[in-house]
């Protein structure tokens, strides 16, 4: 049977994938959400002409000539505007962020005066009208469009916003994932193992990718390899309301791999299953009504591999956020065979050279239960489906993982 090519599979999954309904969030829980809507001034900042320095708000016209003698007439702390007005051969001691009385024009900080006592100072150094005073709206206006829709809310967008008087923000909903592990053998960690039992180990690395693209992942725990046990599994991730369900393992052709009857059986309308891709050509992918299916490989690097190809991305669009892979050029750092039908996601360390280019190096082994090189290696070198052999030094594209 012909294996889906990964840019296939890839378009077909992402195909219609938009980013999810909004919901208001607190300013304290808005950290890297994704805004929803464009997010407005709803005042002005600064609202009023506002010293930028401590010192004396003057009329640059009574300092043109230095030294020259000023009555202190008032105060102006920041967040008490001074009520009067500043008049000829008067100051009024100001400090950063406070309003700028009537009558003065400029500030001379105070490291150009001198106190006399009795209420006078001394200018020492002329200021031209305008120095150190903050115009009205320099930051922005009411109205003013500061943050844009899909704006990934990072400290500086959150302030904004704060400043800008907003309690709370629209956001994109965060995509829920429902996560599945299927098989007799598996027990969590922290186990102790029977002679034929092993480690569920590939939720947890597929719920970090999730996470990384601000997904919400519901861990529904391992289930046995019966049909009953999956479909209840499906059952309580539908009622939670999930956006994708992730199903891990079982998703081959084995007696025991029972995703695809379950799921077909309970309503799943099959987009594609089996791809031209190492590791990873088990993979499944299907809707249950409004919820996406992804059936990934249970071989683990597989299940993870697939995850940053494809979950990943997924998320991401549901999300609201954009997300590029990190595809660069590379050098092979050993010669390669030639390839087979499936694309290649070999695991390998990247470093810069000396002349600065990126040298890819694969591991000698690269069998898909092997976690140990995934943790080990910071790129994959993708090869595309019979791509011929090649020479130490020969050009590569690498996918970097970190
Ligand atoms: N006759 C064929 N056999 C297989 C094919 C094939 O095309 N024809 N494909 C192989 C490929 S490629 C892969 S990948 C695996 C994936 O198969 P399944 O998705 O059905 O995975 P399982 O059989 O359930 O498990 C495979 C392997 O992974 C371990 N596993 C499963 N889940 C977890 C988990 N949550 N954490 C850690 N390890 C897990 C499981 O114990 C098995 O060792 O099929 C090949 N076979
Ligand atoms: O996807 Mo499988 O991991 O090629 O063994």
């Amino acid at each position: 049977m012909a294996l889906l090519p990964v840019e296939e599979a890839l378009a077909r999954l992402l195909s219609d994938a938009e980013a999810g309904p909004a919901e208001s969030v607190s300013l304290a829980e808005a950290a890297d959400r994704v805004l929803a809507e464009p997010v407005v001034a709803l005042r002005t900042q600064p609202p009023f002409a506002a010293s930028a320095m401590d010192g004396y708000a003057v009329r640059s016209a009574d300092i043109a000539t230095v030294p020259v003698e000023l009555e202190i007439i008032g105060q102006a702390p920041a967040g008490k505007q001074f009520p009067g007005t500043v008049g000829p051969g008067q100051a009024v001691r100001i400090f950063t962020g406070a309003p700028v009385p009537e009558g003065a024009n400029t500030i001379l900080i105070q490291e150009n005066t001198r106190l006399l006592g009795s209420g006078r100072i001394k200018a020492v150094e002329t200021v031209a009208a305008d120095r150190h005073i903050r115009k009205v709206g320099l930051d922005f206006v009411e109205g003013d469009v500061l943050l844009e829709r899909g704006r990934q809310l990072d400290a500086a967008a959150l302030s904004l916003a704060a400043s800008a008087n907003h309690p709370r923000l629209p956001v994109v909903k965060a995509p829920l994932v429902a996560v599945i592990a299927t098989g007799d053998e598996l027990l969590p960690p922290g186990s102790a193992l029977g002679p034929d039992q092993i480690i569920a180990s590939n939720g947890y690395g597929v719920a970090a990718i999730a996470g990384s693209v601000g997904a919400k992942v519901l861990d529904l725990g391992i289930v046995p390899d019966r049909n009953e046990a999956i479909a209840t599994a499906v059952k309580r991730a539908l009622s939670a309301g999930a956006d994708v369900i992730v199903t891990l393992g079982g998703a081959s052709v084995g007696d025991h791999d029972l995703i695809h009857d379950v799921l077909t059986g309970e309503g799943m309308a099959l987009d594609f299953w089996k791809i031209a891709m190492r590791p990873g050509k088990p993979l499944m992918f299907g809707r249950l009504g409004r919820t996406r299916v992804i059936g990934l490989p249970g071989n683990p690097v597989a299940s993870l591999v697939c995850s940053h190809l494809f979950l990943k991305p997924l998320l991401a669009r549901l999300g609201g956020r954009r997300h590029a892979p990190d595809l660069r050029d590379a050098a092979l750092g050993t010669a390669m065979a030639a390839n087979d039908q499936r694309q290649d996601y070999i695991r390998a360390k990247a470093v810069v050279a000396e002349d600065g280019k990126l040298v890819a190096t694969p591991f000698a082994v690269q069998d898909s239960s092997m976690l140990r090189t995934l943790a080990e290696a910071n790129a994959l070198i993708v090869r595309a489906p019979f791509a011929p052999a090649a020479e130490k030094g020969n050009a590569c594209r690498v996918l970097m993982l970190r």
